[in-house]
């Protein structure tokens, strides 16, 4: 398990575009590789950060397979919908065809949403094992939650499911569906993208702080993969360590 690795920007700009070419990069030494790329990625402002540098990117996106850390379990028309961001403001400008991205099923309950999300992941990840993503692409809230994986909630402890519902999110809304401690932790790449001093103290805390009972961004750890944390000087200012620093 490697510690994790932390890249400080001047603006938020910059994390965007650095966040974009470290995808990039990941994306088409895996088509080298395997020739498929498999990338789960987050709502809130990492949403943003991708939309906006993406389709700047050099990359072959028919071979891009685009799941979603978490999506809250909302119809497609609402302005909560983490797909329908992607849809509006990804889709238009890159050549990923709507077969090769996959949105959770708001039509289902929320637990049938993810029966049904745990089945959409095994048609890619055909092998039968725990999937194994080339990137996951993941946000912080200012709480230390990440994907939909809330502190002290017992879906940290979740060790049979994949994809799981929760019905009783603290940030509304409260159904959504989230990739599991499992997948993230079997992930071969973990990014995380962090803008503004809002999100210092809790950058802080996940990155330098000691606890028996870690927040949920803490637990990001691959065990066999990395962790990459691009931050602007905001995200970054309470950090001790000096080498953190621009
Ligand atoms: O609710 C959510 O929040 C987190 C963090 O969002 P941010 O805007 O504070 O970066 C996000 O990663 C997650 O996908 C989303 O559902």
């Amino acid at each position: 398990m490697a510690a994790p690795v932390i890249r400080v920007f001047s603006s938020e700009s910059q994390v965007a575009e650095n966040l974009c070419e470290l995808v990039a990069t990941k994306a088409n030494a895996a088509i080298k590789d395997r020739g498929i790329f498999t990338i789960a990625v987050s709502g809130g402002s990492a949403a943003k950060f991708l939309c906006d540098g993406l389709p700047q990117v050099a990359t072959d996106w028919s071979k891009w397979r685009v799941f979603f850390c978490d999506e809250r379990h909302v119809p497609f028309s609402d302005p909560e919908c983490t797909y329908s961001f992607y849809k509006t403001n990804l889709l238009p400008k890159v050549a990923l065809s709507t077969d090769h991205i996959f949105p959770l099923n708001p039509e289902l309950t929320v637990e049938q949403a993810a029966d049904d999300y745990e089945q959409k992941l095994h048609r890619v990840f055909t092998d039968g094992g725990l999937p194994r993503f080339d990137v996951l692409v993941l946000g912080m809230g200012p709480d230390g939650h990440t994907c939909s994986l809330f502190p002290g909630h017992p879906l940290l402890q979740e060790s049979k499911r994949i994809a799981a519902p929760i019905s009783d999110s603290p940030k509304p809304p409260p159904q959504r569906v989230t990739l599991t401690f499992p997948v993230i932790n079997n992930a071969s790449c973990a990014i995380f993208a962090s803008c503004g001093a809002g999100k210092a103290d809790i950058v802080q805390q996940v990155l330098e702080g000691q606890s028996d009972d870690p927040l949920p961004a803490a637990r990001v750890r691959p065990t066999d993969g990395e962790v990459i944390w691009i931050l602007d000087q905001g995200a970054a200012s309470k950090l001790k360590q000096a080498s953190y620093k621009l």
